[in-house]
């Protein structure tokens, strides 16, 4: 016998754009995000019976993102990821829950002739601006926000020494070595009760945004880091210092190797240690260091 344990549906990378046009000044801002909204609630006769009665179908679902868009502020992103997820238990009984998640792309304005440009803009970067929002009819909201593919890397004053030596080590001690990371950084709110709940803090998202990247930036350069995983826990902490909302903060950081290269086979040219200035940069196989630092008595960790 089987059963239907599990089940959510909806649309997956809808490509979304809006303008906005300052009529005074002139000056455009616009705003390019990817989103995803899926439904949960009772739909289970749809898998179990062939019954599509209680289907809300994907392309209503597309529909209703760009109207709520039009209709509604696209940024923050955790304001209009709130405003969607609320909209579907609102409209439709049997819907109990949405879950969508907003990718915002980067399109920073032009600098031209030493001006802002008012309407021309370039992307500087694969990174992202992400938000995953889970409203329950009966538990209110619970949002995620992160900065993802922001990839750094320093060229000296990374360490790494003292980690357990054995039979199945190969890996030389270094106090000097080159860092690199894809930073993925998640922040967890404390969670809201209803949308003017939501709405009354909108500028904490922006100011944490902007105070996490500077965290990650500056304690990555400035942290004569022992290892990533005491680098990341630096960040880690200063992220909840600076908003008390936060209860959970995670960092997924991939280790980018970077080789050194001997070449004393080549009439004695030295090129490790302190001689090094060629290196092979690794693909992979690559390190992978994760960890969540909570606050002190912090509720736990929500299932998004
Ligand atoms: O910062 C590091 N942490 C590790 O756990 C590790 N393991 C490794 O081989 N190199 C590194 N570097």
């Amino acid at each position: 016998m089987a059963t239907l344990s599990a089940a959510r549906y909806g649309k997956d990378n809808v490509r979304l754009y809006k303008v906005h046009r300052d009529q005074e000044t002139g000056v455009q801002t616009v705003n390019e995000t990817t989103v995803c909204v899926l439904l949960e609630g009772d739909i289970d006769i749809s898998y179990t019976k062939a019954d599509n009665s209680v289907i809300v179908a994907t392309d209503s679902v597309k529909n209703t993102i760009y109207l709520l868009a039009k209709q509604n502020p696209v940024t923050p992103p955790e304001l209009f990821g709130s405003i969607l997820a609320a909209h579907f238990p609102a409209k439709y009984s049997h819907i109990h829950a949405t879950h969508v998640k907003i990718v915002t792309h980067r399109w920073t304005r032009m600098t031209v002739d030493g001006q802002p440009h008012p309407h021309s803009f370039y992307r500087d970067g694969t990174e992202t601006r992400n938000v995953e929002v889970s409203f329950h009819r009966n538990g209110g909201f619970t949002i995620k926000s992160s900065i993802q593919g922001l990839t750094v890397l320093k060229s000296t004053g990374s360490a790494f020494h003292g980690f357990v030596r054995d039979e199945y080590t190969t890996l030389g001690e270094t106090w000097d070595r080159i860092l690199s990371t894809d930073v993925d950084a998640t922040w967890e709110w404390a969670n809201f009760p209803d949308l003017d709940a939501v709405q009354k803090v909108v500028p904490a998202f922006d100011k944490l945004w902007e105070d996490a990247r500077k965290i990650t930036m500056d304690t990555f350069a400035k942290d004569h880091s022992a290892s990533v995983q005491a680098t990341m826990y630096k960040m880690s902490e200063q992220i909840l210092a600076a908003e008390p909302l936060v209860e959970h903060v995670t960092y997924s950081l991939p280790n980018k190797h970077y080789f050194e290269i001997p070449m004393e086979w080549h009439k004695g040219i030295k090129n490790t240690g302190k001689d090094a200035e060629v290196y092979a940069p690794q693909s992979g196989p690559n390190g992978l260091i994760k960890c969540t630092v909570s606050k002190k008595g912090a509720a736990p960790k929500a299932k998004l």
